[in-house]
């Protein structure tokens, strides 16, 4: 009997959205480069691509990003949820609960799955800056329906209008965060979607499965690392120290990539452009990453473990502005697109994922009463 442990190399559907080269490190969404959409594109557009398969025109942009701006605002009751649950909370278990929450809401309408998904791409960045600020202490701020999708979501996070580089490293991080392929977290609500459950349960499936430090979470461990090091001189025997202990760098392998993960090549320019800006703290753990990467890569490179995307895009949220539990529902903000357009994908087709587990134990034990055990 073959098992096939953490099912990998096992496909589960076919897919139109997301294509990995795993040993080139590339990646395309729907067939065109992410090089080419994290330069040319913005998230509303590349968001649009991945849930309806094709490049916007002009009018079918504006409908989206007009819905994509009605449904920012969060019902009282979360907003209630959310100044008066405990402040200490993990901010995935918030954007987790919130969800479900919204979910109990929405349960008597019957709305398309894409309308009910742009609803949910709209409202984690409200509910996650919100509990932002709510947790610092300070009030929440409104959407402004002026500003872009990741200008409104740093805007609801600092209370004025992010500058030009903060807007296009949000954008750009969040473009590369959107979707890839049959990942842990998408698989998860493809679980639930497949019992025909509605979408905010997969959602939350979703959420659920990026939460965890080997996928999403990953970022916020790679963060702690970086500070836990301390200094770019400690980053050797940091590294030896903690592979001879059979601890992994975090941040670092992936399933797929046995190479660079292109996400992280783009995170990094964007990553180095901020701490330069920024200076201080930020420029320190910067430096610090980049020593881990390259003596991460001298020890793991020839077994194939480079960076992936959650190395970089560590150093990008904090220097947004993100405290470091936030990292993993900032990701969760961008992924849900890729979660809503795989649960519409394999939808059309469904079959109840449903595979098997070998088993090993015995049979036909004969079953003894408790005073006799
Ligand atoms: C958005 C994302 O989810 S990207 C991934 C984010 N996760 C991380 O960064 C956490 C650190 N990385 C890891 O734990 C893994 O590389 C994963 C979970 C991403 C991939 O796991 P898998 O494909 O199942 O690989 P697996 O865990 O079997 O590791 C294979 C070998 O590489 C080693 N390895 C894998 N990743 C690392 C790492 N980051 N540091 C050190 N060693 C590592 C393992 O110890 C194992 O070595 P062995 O064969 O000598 O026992
Ligand atoms: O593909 C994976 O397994 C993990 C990953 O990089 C992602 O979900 O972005």
């Amino acid at each position: 009997m073959e098992i096939k442990k953490g099912l990998e190399d096992v496909y589960v559907k076919e897919t139109e959205i997301t294509y990995i080269d795993g040993e080139l490190g590339r990646l395309y969404y729907r067939g065109y480069s992410i090089y080419d959409l994290a330069e040319f594109s913005n998230f509303e557009e590349v968001s649009y691509l991945i849930l309806y398969g094709k490049l916007p025109n002009r009018e079918e942009l504006n409908w989206f990003q007009e819905k994509l701006r009605e449904e920012r605002y969060l019902p009282d009751f979360i907003i209630k949820f959310l100044r008066e649950v405990r402040k200490d909370a993990q901010p995935m278990d918030i954007l987790r609960t919130a969800v479900s929450l919204l979910g109990i809401e929405d349960s008597k309408n019957d709305e398309r799955t894409d309308i009910r998904g742009i609803k949910l791409i709209s409202k984690f960045p409200t509910i996650v800056a919100n509990y932002a600020r709510l947790r610092k202490g300070l009030d929440i701020i409104e959407p402004d329906p002026k500003l872009s999708h990741s200008e409104n979501f740093l805007y609801m996070l600092y209370g004025d209008r992010p500058n030009e580089i903060k807007s296009k490293a949000m954008d750009v991080t969040l473009i590369l965060h959107i979707d890839h392929e049959m990942n842990a977290s998408t698989f998860a609500s493809l679980v639930v979607a497949s019992t025909l459950s509605d979408l905010y349960s997969s959602i939350v499936a979703g959420i659920s499965a990026l939460k965890g430090p080997l996928h999403g979470g990953a970022n916020y461990e790679a963060l702690k690392m970086f500070k836990e090091i301390g200094s770019p001189e400690k980053v050797n025997d940091y590294i030896l120290n903690r592979l001879s202990n059979k601890q992994r760098i975090m941040g670092f392998g992936h399933r797929v990539y046995k190479t660079y993960d292109p996400r992280a090549r783009i995170l990094k320019q964007y990553a180095k452009l901020l701490a330069e800006k920024e200076g201080g703290e930020i420029y320190t753990l910067y430096q610090i990453a980049e020593k881990v990467e390259e003596i991460g890569i001298k020890y793991l490179g020839p077994k194939g473990i480079y960076p992936n995307v959650d190395f970089f895009s560590s150093i990008v949220f904090y220097s947004l502005g993100f405290e470091p539990d936030f990292f993993p529902a900032v990701f969760a903000s961008a992924r849900v697109v890729g979660w809503v357009a795989h649960i519409m994908e394999y939808i059309k087709d469904n079959k109840i994922i449903r595979p098997k587990a070998y088993y090993k134990g015995e049979i036909g034990k004969k079953y003894i009463p408790i005073d006799s055990r």
